[in-house]
């Protein structure tokens, strides 16, 4: 059979359970769970499941690529991995094992203000493994600007080349599992090696070291002052902060929902896209994550106006019963399916794919008048 498959077969369900049968309760349920009742965190997924991909057909073989260009820089793929705290806790090789395995694969990695290990190390994994690699680094904005100011310096020391704000945490989301389960802090070991030494007191240790504050326009404004790093604003879904973040000068928007982590009847990520992409209308690129399962859910992300799509619990199910190893071989089967799912639409690269491919699941709900359904 020509064609036919034979990587890594790609099985998020499966990757789930796994994980969830190495991991603590507690830890399992911190990355698995989100705010609320988790709603935003079902509909993330569910809002997928509801889109179909109309496929075109007779296209021709022209030579098919997935490379996307972003932010001057061209990606194997318009896949990345998302910014998620405390890799640690899923595997002892923690975000060095994320880093080198993004790297290996040519993924571009977002590593978080909340890691386990500092960004300079997590950089300098990733470049061991492909000096070329791309890692920006994501910040919540703190209330006292010298640690900002402190962490953009980490982060530029350590050569990462965007600054990825998440602007959709004035204050925490109500973590159910997190108050039921009573998890406030790592266990011995670990912290929150970005804040080592910006805070007085004792070694980072948590959740609880890490600022979520009422940031406004003006402090990003002082962040724009403060760098030259492309800056990327996480956490857009109103199309009219996607336009003020476009009139101000940011450079990228990701569209999230934050894994459905933050407000609980924020939409699903998907659903936010295509009024966002309407209001940038292609003046900075647009990014999503958010229930991205498989190459289908990147091609509707696609379709639907983003130039990436992000993956962040998949990473740290595969980091938990595969390290390095676990982590490459989704991200090389994200990329696969992908792949074939653009070959399967007649798209020849990532750009083919277009919204006119995107009808609702279900019969339609108008017909012309008189006429049945069957
Ligand atoms: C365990 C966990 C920790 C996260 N930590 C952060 C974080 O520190 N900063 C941030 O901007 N987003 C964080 N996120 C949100 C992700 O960046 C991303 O928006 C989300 O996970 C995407 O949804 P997905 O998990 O369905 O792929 C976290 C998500 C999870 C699951
Ligand atoms: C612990 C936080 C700093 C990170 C997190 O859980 C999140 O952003 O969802």
């Amino acid at each position: 059979m020509t064609g036919a498959r034979t990587g890594p077969v790609h099985d998020p369900a499966g990757a789930e359970r796994r994980a969830r049968a190495q991991l603590r309760p507690e830890h399992y349920d911190f990355i698995a769970g989100g705010a609320g009742e988790e709603t935003a965190l079902r509909e993330n997924e569910d809002a997928f499941g509801r889109l179909a991909l109309l496929p075109r057909v007779l296209r021709g073989g022209a030579e098919r690529g997935t490379r996307v260009g972003v932010l001057g820089r061209e990606w194997a793929a318009p896949l990345f991995v998302s910014p998620t705290a405390f890799h640690r806790l899923a595997h002892p090789d923690g975000e060095l094992a994320t880093a080198r395995a993004a790297a290996a694969t040519g993924t571009p990695l977002i590593t978080g203000m909340a890691a386990t290990t500092a960004v300079a190390d997590v950089v300098a994994a990733a470049r061991a493994r492909d000096p070329e690699a791309v890692v920006w680094f994501q910040l919540y904005l703190q209330p006292e600007h010298e640690v900002t100011t402190a962490l953009v310096r980490r982060a530029e020391r350590a050569g990462c080349s965007a600054l990825v704000v998440t602007v959709d945490s004035p204050v925490f989301g109500t973590r159910t599992r997190d108050l039921r389960n009573g998890f406030h802090d790592l266990p011995p070991g670990l912290a929150a090696e970005n804040m080592r030494d910006l805070l007085p007191g004792a070694a980072p240790g948590g959740t609880r070291d890490i600022a979520m504050w009422p940031a406004g326009w003006d402090d990003l404004r002082r962040l724009r002052d403060l760098t030259d790093l492309p800056l990327v604003l996480k956490g857009v879904l109103h199309p009219a902060d996607a336009r003020t973040a476009v009139e101000q000068g940011v450079d990228a928007l990701l569209v999230s929902n934050h894994g459905g982590r933050q407000l609980d009847a924020a939409p699903a990520s998907v659903e936010a896209l295509p009024a966002v992409a309407e209001a940038v209308a292609g003046r900075v690129p647009l990014l999503m994550d958010g229930g991205v399962r498989r190459g289908s859910d990147v091609a509707l992300a696609l379709a639907l106006g983003a130039v990436a799509a992000g993956v962040g619990r998949p990473v740290l199910w595969a980091l938990a019963t595969g390290g390095e190893d676990g982590v490459a071989q989704m991200l090389t089967a994200l990329r696969e399916d992908f792949d074939r799912v653009l070959a399967l639409c007649g798209g020849h690269r990532p750009e083919d794919l277009t919204a006119d491919q995107v009808v609702p699941r279900g019969l339609p709900h108008r017909r012309p008048e008189g006429e049945r359904a069957w």
